[in-house]
């Protein structure tokens, strides 16, 4: 039997998880999620058909699972708001804040508290997510395969070692995703430019995303050999990885995750106690 999950935040990570483990067949009675904005209840009660509520006190009595998704500057009010319940019936709690530590979490909610902290990313509503986990001490062995099970409805799962590992998890496939649609409307724009109408650009910039990816992760070659392979000596590739090449492409890959990690760790200082 499935445990019953509550949504704290149902925006944009919180759907896609949802979206995700209906997908993989959880029972949508076990589902809740709590939102202030009633338009946003709705609209999830509508595409998911699992019951919105506006009270998170109340909504998390039932739930053996809470999923914080609300924005990590919400969270401390949030965890505030709901730290006598949760202290009550000591539900599994599942973070999935960017940045914001363990430690904080359970200061806020009162003490004593088995936290799962996570990194997803937006493709787990179609099951291809990617998650981030790091268990701290009050988390029992159980409860560890509870938050697997769960993340793993949604796509493939990675434990940590050290919880500051989370914020390169968050710099590569929490924020990944964006890079890459980034990439392709970036390619898409330029198709047009070279002559191709807008859907055709749009459909062969992202089969050519998605063939890649899959090729690479089927292929026992690294992505340098199936880069290489691609590139015929004197031909077009050459020519267009040359000018990334020139254009420092590695470099700016490498300042944006920086950027990516260092925003995590701001956040944690920012908005909790400092490491
Ligand atoms: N969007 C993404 O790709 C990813 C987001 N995250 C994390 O997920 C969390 C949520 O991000 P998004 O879903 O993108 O934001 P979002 O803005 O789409 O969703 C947050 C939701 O929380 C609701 N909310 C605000 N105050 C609340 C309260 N007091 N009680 C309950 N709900 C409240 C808002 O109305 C909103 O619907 C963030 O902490 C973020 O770091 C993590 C991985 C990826
Ligand atoms: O941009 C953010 O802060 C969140 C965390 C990872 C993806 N989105």
């Amino acid at each position: 039997m499935h445990s019953s999950i509550c949504f704290i935040g149902a925006g944009n990570m919180a759907q896609s998880l949802i979206g995700g483990l209906i997908a993989s067949g959880y029972d949508k009675q076990k589902i809740s999620a709590t939102d202030p904005t009633e338009s946003q209840r709705n609209s999830v009660t509508q595409t998911f058909g699992i019951q919105c509520f506006a009270d998170n006190a109340q909504a998390i009595n039932q739930a053996d699972i809470v999923v914080l998704a609300v924005k990590p500057q919400t969270l401390e009010s949030v965890c505030e708001s709901i730290s006598d319940s949760v202290q009550t019936n000591t539900p599994l709690i599942i973070s999935v804040a960017a940045g914001i530590r363990s430690d904080d979490i359970n200061r806020w909610l009162g003490g004593q508290t088995a936290i799962v902290r996570t990194m997803p990313n937006t493709p787990a509503l179609i099951q291809t997510g990617a998650t981030g986990l790091f268990a701290n001490s009050f988390v029992t062995t159980e409860q560890q395969s509870q938050a697997e099970h769960i993340l793993r409805a949604a796509g493939i799962t990675v434990w940590v070692d050290e919880e500051a590992k989370l914020d390169a998890v968050t710099a590569l496939s929490g924020s990944g995703p964006a890079y890459y649609f980034l990439f392709m409307e970036a390619m898409e724009q330029t198709a047009q430019q070279l002559g191709l109408d807008e859907k055709t650009a749009h459909l062969l910039a992202l089969q050519t995303a998605l063939g890649s990816a899959k090729m690479a992760l089927e292929s026992h070659l690294d992505c340098a050999t199936l880069r290489k392979n691609v590139t015929s000596p004197n031909g077009t590739t050459e020519r267009a990885i040359q000018s990334f090449e020139n254009a420092g492409l590695r470099e700016i890959v490498e300042n944006a995750m920086k950027a990516a990690q260092n925003r995590a760790v701001e956040l944690a200082d920012e908005l909790g106690g400092k490491a």
